[in-house]
């Protein structure tokens, strides 16, 4: 659970469709595509508008011209679901291991706990946490048995590439020079997971969500979905949001250090995700089970010794709101927090 998320996940209450007109969908392929500087600068200068408005209204927008293939993204969800169709024995030969401190590998259902404030059981999802190899000892620990480790290194590298572009469109966003964020993400803690949700079969329950309402910890996320279900929660509209599925099309969610550096006033995003067709609270009758569902998240993280501190043109008349934080110890924090809960 991350900042500001305790309103929002203690109702199932007021679930709309995201109206279109409050779904910016930015293109990146000016800022991608463009050879001269001058015209990547207003390219880049442009996306950083629309960005900067998203992110003090929803802390969410979409992204279309990122320049990751199509047939990539078929490949990965091909791949993770093949790993996850495998019998639970041979999944857990590649669990995550928490206690040795490295944050990779396989987790089976209820393991995760995105609210444990509400959620005695854990989410209803699985999932698969993945990290570039950084050394000799391979964190994913697993060596080259992985089946879905080649495909997945590729989308890896892709939404590298995609983060360090939109780390230049938020450096434009937040009114600050170019490259002023960027020393933080040479090491990054950046991760790339895999989740299957299977379908939540109504009467819904807040005790056990596919994944429970939460922010996220890092930077920005960068979501790819196979299906929709994903939920925003809309803090100046009082609702929450169903985020819709729009083919090769990405979802760009802030997290806790956007909110962080920019005072409070860039919004962490709390979401949630429920994995129904036609979820209607007074009629749940109504609401069928959603289809076996994928995602992708790549969550962008500076690296584990950055000390985030309100960014200068952030801090205004009311002062900073937050103490500076080492980026390392809010992790650990929130990883104790969403683990820890669910084990007996
Ligand atoms: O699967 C999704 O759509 C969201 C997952 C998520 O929010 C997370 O893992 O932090
Ligand atoms: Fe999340």
């Amino acid at each position: 659970m991350g900042l500001g998320s305790t309103t929002a996940s203690a109702s199932l209450l007021k679930v709309t469709d995201l109206p279109l007109a409050n779904l910016p969908i930015i293109n990146l392929a000016p800022v991608l595509h463009i050879s001269t500087q001058t015209d990547r600068t207003a390219a880049l200068a442009a996306a950083g508008d629309q960005v900067r408005s998203a992110c003090l209204d929803t802390g969410f927008f979409m992204v279309q011209g990122h320049g990751i293939n199509a047939t990539l993204f078929a490949d990965v969800f091909e791949a993770a679901g093949r790993f996850f169709d495998l019998p639970s024995a041979e999944k857990a030969a590649f669990a995550k291991d928490m206690t040795n401190g490295v944050n990779t590998g396989y987790f089976g259902v209820g393991e995760e706990n995105l609210d444990p404030q509400n959620q005695p059981k854990g989410d209803f999802k699985e999932g698969y946490d993945f990290n570039r190899h950084l050394g000799p000892e391979d964190p994913n620990h697993v060596g080259d048995s992985l089946p879905m480790k080649k495909v997945l290194l590729e989308y890896f590298e892709r939404a590298t590439q995609l983060g360090n572009t939109l780390l230049s469109v938020f450096e434009h966003a937040l009114g600050i020079p170019v490259d002023t964020l960027s020393p933080f993400f040479a090491e990054p803690m950046t991760m790339l997971r895999c989740l299957r949700y299977h379908p939540s079969v109504p009467p819904i329950s807040l005790s056990q969500l596919g994944c429970g309402a939460h922010t996220d910890y890092g930077a920005f996320a960068i979501l790819a979905q196979d299906a929709p279900g994903l939920q925003l929660f809309d803090h100046k509209r009082d609702s929450w949001l169903r985020v819709p599925h729009i083919p090769n099309t990405l979802i760009v969610n802030l997290g806790d250090i956007l909110s962080r550096w920019t005072n409070g006033s860039f919004v962490s995003t709390v979401h949630r995700v429920l994995n129904v067709t036609d979820y209607h609270e007074e009629q749940e009758n109504r609401s069928r089970p959603g289809k076996v569902r994928h995602s992708l998240v790549f969550f962008y993280e500076p690296a584990v010794n950055t000390v985030v501190d309100v960014l200068d043109p952030w801090v205004g008349s009311k002062g900073k709101q937050f103490p500076p934080i080492r980026f390392g110890d809010h992790l650990d924090n929130m990883y104790r927090q969403s683990y820890l809960a669910t084990k007996p």
